[in-house]
């Protein structure tokens, strides 16, 4: 049992002659692991060098080796709450400490104020090389983002000028990246390296290192036939859902993708963003980059899904800055860690 991976590279070519049908088939693929998975792999084999990726896992390996005050030199709590460095346990999700230590950063901001939540600077290591790679692996991940969300459109059957439309509210990204460092997780350990949360935004590239069984998706049940369901040895339940949990293993040469809320929006619930938590027993370093709406974008259901679903009842629009500032400032001021509702 392994989720879908779709190949991007008819939308890195042009839109003529036989690619037509390939990137239609790309769209139906995209469809098809939304509606189902809310997760997949994107095959980026002919849009990304594999030692790209390894470069930054080594320069999150090299930086989280520092010593823990040089590491704190750069800690959130000196910027924005949300920009730097956070320690092991820093973070909570479900009330307990996740077994990661991690460094975030988020789209720069024009006249930062690290007094406002989210609205600081970016700090970064010192380490030769750190800030260039990880700023050009921005730019690699935002026009990842821009590629991806048309065959998505076009999955739902959105015309030319309804994709356009799309694509200007993710055009400005208010993007964030993490470097995250996981120690193994001890037997003892009450929690999890990562525990259960859905992804808030748009979609989610998680470059992730070899170490398998590491991250873990929550399938609810009927999303796998029974058959398949009996040969997956993890447990089941997620608090009162029922359901079984399913390794989502690195693949080479691909990312893991899944998508945020804000789909879950703009498809009225159609697709579902998916639990997803981490449980590692090795050490190493993975970097998730968020592709997430422009700040001011207003999300509400599209007017392709509504032709799909007829006269559902519709989920309530939000600005994305708001429900974004709405949860990140309730939940840091509350005691609450950046995955919790
Ligand atoms: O490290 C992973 O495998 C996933 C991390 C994650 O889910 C997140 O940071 O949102
Ligand atoms: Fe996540």
């Amino acid at each position: 049992m392994s989720l879908p991976i779709i190949d991007i590279s008819p939308f890195l070519s042009p839109d003529e002659g036989d690619n037509r049908a390939a990137r239609r088939a790309t769209s139906a693929a995209l469809h098809a692991a939304c509606l189902q998975f809310g997760f997949f792999y994107l095959d980026l084999s002919a849009f990304v060098s594999p030692t790209v990726p390894e470069e930054l896992s080594e320069l999150a390996r090299t930086f989280f080796h520092l010593p823990q005050e040089e590491k704190d030199k750069l800690s959130l709590s000196l910027q924005d709450n949300a920009r730097g460095y956070a320690r092991l346990k820093e973070n909570v999700t479900n009330g307990k400490a996740d077994n990661h230590e991690g460094l975030d950063f988020y789209k720069p901001v024009v006249n930062p104020d690290k007094t406002k939540p989210l609205w600081g600077e970016n700090v970064y290591p010192t380490l030769p090389g750190f800030r260039e790679k990880y700023e050009a692996w921005v730019e690699k991940m935002k026009a990842l983002g821009l590629i991806v969300s048309k065959p998505m459109a076009l999955g739902l059957g959105m015309t030319p000028d309804e994709v356009k439309d799309l694509l200007s509210l993710v055009d400005d990204s208010f993007w964030v990246m993490r470097a995250i460092g996981y120690p193994p997780l001890p037997d003892d350990h009450d929690g999890f390296s990562c525990g259960a949360h859905k992804d808030y935004g748009c979609l989610t590239f998680l470059y992730a290192d070899p170490t398998p069984s590491a991250l873990q998706v929550f399938l609810k049940d009927g999303v796998v036939p029974s058959s398949v369901v009996s040969n997956l040895a993890l447990p089941a339940e997620q608090g009162d859902e029922e359901g079984i949990w399913i390794n989502a293993d690195p693949i080479p040469n691909c990312v893991v993708c899944n998508i945020g809320e804000m789909w879950e929006i703009w498809t009225n619930g159609m697709y579902k963003s998916t639990l997803h938590r981490v449980i590692h027993r090795s050490r190493n370093y993975r970097v998730p980059f968020f592709f997430e709406p422009n700040f001011d974008a207003l999300i509400q259901p599209l007017a392709a899904v509504k032709r799909i679903q007829g006269s559902a009842p519709e989920k309530k629009p939000v600005v994305y800055g708001e429900f974004l500032m709405g949860k990140v400032s309730g939940n840091f001021a509350g005691g609450k860690g950046k995955y919790d509702d």
